[in-house]
């Protein structure tokens, strides 16, 4: 046997669950800190954190594959798609539209089980826009599906799935075993995890569709996680598999040479820990900016709050190098005079700290 599936025992993977038990549990720990920390969120802080999460998982996702998208681009279809007032689909780039389509759909069809038809219409929403696949079914071809790393001429063969011809039988296995999937000895939560990690490295094993595996397969952990916990869980998987692709990549080239899976699992379990402290931390920041706003938004005029909101919008520590009169200048399209009375005023009312001297002076935000 070169490949798990074609092993007799397929699909029986195995793995040693009291190694990961612990991580389960600090998962299960750190999910009950952030739902407390939304719990107290207006409708609207929530809307946007949950917004900001799934852009990070869109953007990430398409990262993995080489593709790069706005972020304006990606969060005004989300926007759109979540009618969010005031939002409008004005965005014409189609693929960046269709990440945000899907992620929306991943989370509305959570706790749906998984049929044909849910992989199908995800795969739509993919690839309608691409030239050359047919959206519509999974793949056909005769050649063989392999995971190839290298140049033309010069290839490294990683992986080769299933033929075409097999998967008739093959995809209503996976949709069974998926939707019968228990494990009752380490709660929903574990049940989730090890699911989330089994689901996302057996769909890879299948590749069932001719591009787009990856993406569809990551948006299956998703689902797999918020299925079992009967909630819709705000994670990014993909923002925190990015980090380290070259490590996924192996991860996924070992689980498919053995049933016996424990580095995957310790691995994907990291991954959802990583994750899941990643969006915590999105929580803590979002509490942060609406208790500093509510503090100053009485002391601010217009200018002054545009500047801030600019500031915050990205996340903590991303508008970088600080603010200065020159970005203040453009962000208001104001004469230097006023954007130096507004940055004096918000130094003395506390909203600015101010570092550096001279023209190297620039303001942080006193978070
Ligand atoms: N050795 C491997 N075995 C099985 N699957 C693998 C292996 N290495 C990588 N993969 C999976 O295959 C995906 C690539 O497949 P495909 O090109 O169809 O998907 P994609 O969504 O278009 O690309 P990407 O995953 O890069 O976004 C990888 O993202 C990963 O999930």
């Amino acid at each position: 046997m070169e490949y798990i599936w074609q092993s007799e025992d397929f699909p029986t993977f195995v793995f040693n669950k009291s190694e990961i038990v612990p991580m389960i549990q600090q998962f299960a720990h750190d999910l009950g800190e952030i739902s407390g920390i939304i719990m107290g969120f207006s409708e609207e802080n929530k809307q946007d954190l949950f917004a900001e999460i799934m852009l990070s998982e869109a953007l990430k996702t398409s990262e993995i594959e080489g593709e790069y998208f706005s972020r304006e681009d990606v969060m005004s279809s989300l926007k759109a798609n979540l009618g969010i007032k005031d939002y409008h689909q004005n965005n014409r780039n189609k693929k960046a539209n269709a990440i945000a389509h899907l992620m929306i759909e991943v989370q509305n069809s959570y706790h749906k089980p998984i049929s044909e038809k849910i992989l199908l219409d995800w795969y739509h929403i993919l690839m309608e826009n691409e030239k050359g696949i047919n959206a519509g079914q999974f793949r056909t071809g005769i050649e063989p599906m392999q995971v190839v790393s290298g140049k033309f001429g010069d290839f490294v063969i990683h992986y080769e799935a299933p033929p075409s011809e097999d998967l008739p039988l093959m995809i209503p296995q996976f949709l069974k075993w998926y939707n019968d999937f228990e494990m009752n000895d380490i709660g929903k939560i574990g049940e989730g995890v090890v699911l989330s990690a089994l689901a996302h490295l057996y769909f890879e094993t299948l590749h069932p569709f001719e591009d787009g595996n990856g993406r569809i397969g990551r948006a299956l952990a998703e689902k797999a996680l918020s299925e079992k916990l009967e909630t819709p869980v705000f994670i990014s998987i993909s923002k925190s598999i990015e980090k380290d692709k070259n490590r996924y990549y192996e991860e996924l080239k070992l689980a498919q040479r053995n049933l016996e899976v424990n580095s995957w699992m310790l691995y994907f379990c990291s991954i959802l820990q990583d994750a899941l402290l990643d969006s915590k931390n999105q929580a803590l920041f979002t509490l942060k900016k609406t208790l500093f706003f509510d503090q100053f938004k009485n002391q601010l005029n217009e200018r002054e709050l545009k500047a801030i909101q600019k500031m915050t919008e990205m996340g903590e520590n991303s508008f970088f190098g600080g603010m200065n009169a020159k970005k203040y200048m453009s962000i208001n399209k104001i004469s230097k005079a006023t954007a130096t009375r507004d940055l004096q005023h918000l130094s003395e009312i506390g909203v600015f700290l101010k570092s550096g001297g001279g023209r190297s002076i620039s303001y942080q935000l006193n978070l």
